[in-house]
């Protein structure tokens, strides 16, 4: 906040009011971080929850009270918004309301969230356990005759028996949908030959895992095999460059540069990865000219992944903690060879 040129924060983003807090309904919660500490700001729908959960000291409140009642912490400071966050109106109340320079800052919370405690690594690391037990029960449905979206219940109703949340809409894209990089579950019917990328993660305590595998139904053409094997030579390199002092966009240009050589440059239509926490994707980015360096304690993706437009796709993604020396695969459901 001081490197911001700011006396106090007011946090609106439901992951960093989580993460400040404690709060497990960050996106009905505001934070104000004052240089006295940190208060929550909730409604009478949370009292019971709110003193449960929090860490920090809460206000039952609805708006205007909240301004109000947040407006004699902030008399005459410089107080920083989230500006990637709070809406247009959020701003318009804030001004109404409000005695104090108003100054929009970026990331600031976010950047205390890239490395991760040992408590959070273990929320991840549960629920990557978690969806790498349920992918092994649901694999062998994947197979010719069987519906997309069949797959991705049978896999959501994993997790939820297992006690976790579904991380986010699960990707099946089989045969020629494999093009699309965020092909989610569809009525499409799995066909021999085909390659199915499947995309899914757990959410254990707010934190999420995520992994990719593509599994061949009978027997892929020359090319989906020849694209997967480029693909997993990609990851695998990839994955082995995970280390402390890495740069995030050294990786990148390493898994591109393998598909590159494969013919696959133009195929590779997003970023090798992202970190993983509160969010499913939250910093550090592992893309093209990316500066961020990697540390102990962060938790990124690598998914390297080839797209062709009418024949199909492969993507193969791993779930990956940076240790002290060099890195651990938290992600262990097996990846094809073929
Ligand atoms: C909608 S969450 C998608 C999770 C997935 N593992 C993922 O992060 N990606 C799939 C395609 C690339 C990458 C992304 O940037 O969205």
């Amino acid at each position: 906040m001081k490197a911001a040129g700011v006396d106090a924060l007011w946090v609106s983003n439901p992951a960093n009011v989580r993460a400040l807090s404690g709060f497990s309904s960050g996106q009905d919660g505001k934070v104000l971080v004052t240089g006295g500490g940190a208060t929550l700001y909730t409604d009478a729908r949370y009292t019971v929850q709110a003193q449960e959960e929090s860490q920090v000291p809460q206000v039952i409140a609805r708006p205007p009270e909240t301004y109000q009642d947040a407006a004699q912490k902030v008399q005459g400071a410089r107080v920083g918004f989230e500006a990637e966050h709070l809406t247009v109106a959020g701003l318009e109340a804030l001004r109404e309301h409000w005695d104090a320079a108003l100054v929009p800052t970026r990331g600031l919370v976010e950047g205390v969230r890239l490395v991760k405690s040992p408590q959070e690594v273990q929320a991840i690391r549960e629920a990557q356990a978690v969806a790498d037990r349920v992918f092994e029960e649901v694999r062998p449905m994947i197979r010719a005759g069987v519906r997309e979206l069949d797959v991705a219940l049978a896999l959501e109703l994993g997790l939820r028996r297992a006690g976790a949340e579904v991380g986010f809409d699960v990707i099946v894209a089989s045969g020629p949908r494999g093009a699309m990089p965020h092909g989610v579950a569809s009525e499409r019917v799995i066909e021999d030959g085909d390659l199915v990328t499947i995309d899914f993660g757990a959410r254990v305590n707010g934190y999420h895992s995520d992994m990719t595998r593509t599994v061949a139904v009978g027997t892929p053409s020359e090319e989906l095999r020849r694209v997967y094997n480029a693909v997993l030579e990609a990851e695998e390199a990839a994955v082995a460059a995970v280390r402390p002092g890495a740069k995030t966009g050294e990786l990148d240009a390493l898994a591109r540069g393998i598909l590159e050589q494969h013919g696959l440059a133009e195929a590779f239509a997003h970023s090798l990865g992202h970190g993983v926490g509160l969010n499913i994707h939250e910093g550090p980015s592992l893309r093209k000219g990316s500066e961020d360096v990697l540390e102990p304690g962060m938790v990124v993706t690598v998914e390297p992944g080839a797209y062709l437009p009418g024949v199909g796709g492969v993507r193969i993604e791993d779930l990956v903690l940076v240790t002290e020396d060099g890195h651990e695969v938290l992600s262990r459901a097996p990846k094809e060879r073929l």
